[in-house]
């Protein structure tokens, strides 16, 4: 019995619609649950309208040809999508605890064990990609959700729409998250990732960027000479990881294998991991 939420063809009459979760450029994720099996997902709906006048139906091809494949405990999970005339609707799993962003806000930064367990979880899941020539190329805390034990996901493969409330993000994104030869415009491959991975250690411990700066031409210039700067209250262990992640060479910064075994992660991450299981669970999914 293959899984019923993966059954080939879907329409809205087979939802209930809830309550919006998020708002964006190209359209809006709602709550929503599947009429039958009350299962219980986020709809993402792009219009039609949208990307066909910025031209990005190619790129949503991609992305759902990527995200379709990829199945890991830290990686948002794609089920199908469907269309009608106007809209194009991606069924993705629900993250009951949110944006990472949002919880960084509110507690203003992370201690080792909560960051330790992140720099687990998201290494684990960029090894997964990797392993399948995908680079996510816009790791953030804005791309992050959390699972039912708080566990990180990665979402957003070229998609994001934004939640209600007003984004950290300035006009055309955040550029914190940039690495040196994003910014150069030279030729980027996975170690852009690894970049991005130093850089949300240091803004989970420290709860700011390590090169945030007042004008965008400042942070450009901060992190193209990497002047990491840490707080006097930083735990060595974790300014070794960060300064080891964080170097101007793609092919120097610690691969994500050797992230995942730095002492400092192994002693101080508490990951735990969802039960194996079949794709087929209760509710037949
Ligand atoms: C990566 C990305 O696309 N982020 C923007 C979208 C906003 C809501 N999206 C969600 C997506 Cl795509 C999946 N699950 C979510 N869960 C939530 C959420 C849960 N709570 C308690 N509050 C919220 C908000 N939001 C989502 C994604």
């Amino acid at each position: 019995t293959g899984s019923y939420i993966h059954r080939k063809m879907w329409c809205l009459d087979d939802f209930q619609i809830g309550r919006p979760l998020g708002k964006g450029r190209f359209g809006a994720v709602y709550l929503a649950r599947e009429q039958k099996s009350h299962f219980i997902l986020a709809l993402k709906v792009l219009f039609k309208s949208a990307l066909e006048k910025a031209q990005l139906e190619h790129q949503l091809r991609r992305e759902i040809e990527i995200l379709s494949h990829l199945r890991h405990p830290n990686i948002l999970r794609f089920y199908n999508y469907f269309h009608d005339r106007t809209r194009v609707f991606l069924m993705l799993e629900y993250a009951p605890r949110g944006e990472l962003y949002k919880e960084l806000q509110r507690c203003k930064c992370f201690d080792e064990t909560r960051t330790a367990t992140y720099m687990e979880e998201i290494s684990d899941a960029l090894i997964y990609c990797h392993a399948q020539r995908v680079i996510h190329r816009d790791i953030k805390p804005e791309n992050l959700l959390l699972g039912l034990r708080g566990e990180l996901k990665l979402a957003d493969f070229g998609w994001s729409v934004h939640a209600p409330s007003l984004r950290r993000t300035t006009l055309c994104g955040t550029t914190d998250y940039l690495a040196p030869e994003m910014i150069d415009g030279r030729p980027h491959d996975e170690n852009v990732d690894v970049w991005c991975v130093g850089v949300l250690c240091y803004e989970c411990l420290v709860g700011s960027a390590p090169f945030d700066a007042p004008t965008r031409l400042e942070t450009f210039r901060r992190i193209k000479e990497v002047r990491l700067v840490f707080p006097v209250w930083v735990p060595d262990g974790a300014k070794d990881l960060i300064s080891k992640i964080l170097n101007h060479t793609p092919s120097l910064r610690l691969p994500l294998k050797e992230i995942m075994e730095h002492p400092w992660v192994k002693c101080k991450s508490r990951r735990i991991l969802p039960p194996v299981h079949k794709d087929v669970n209760a509710c037949g999914v």
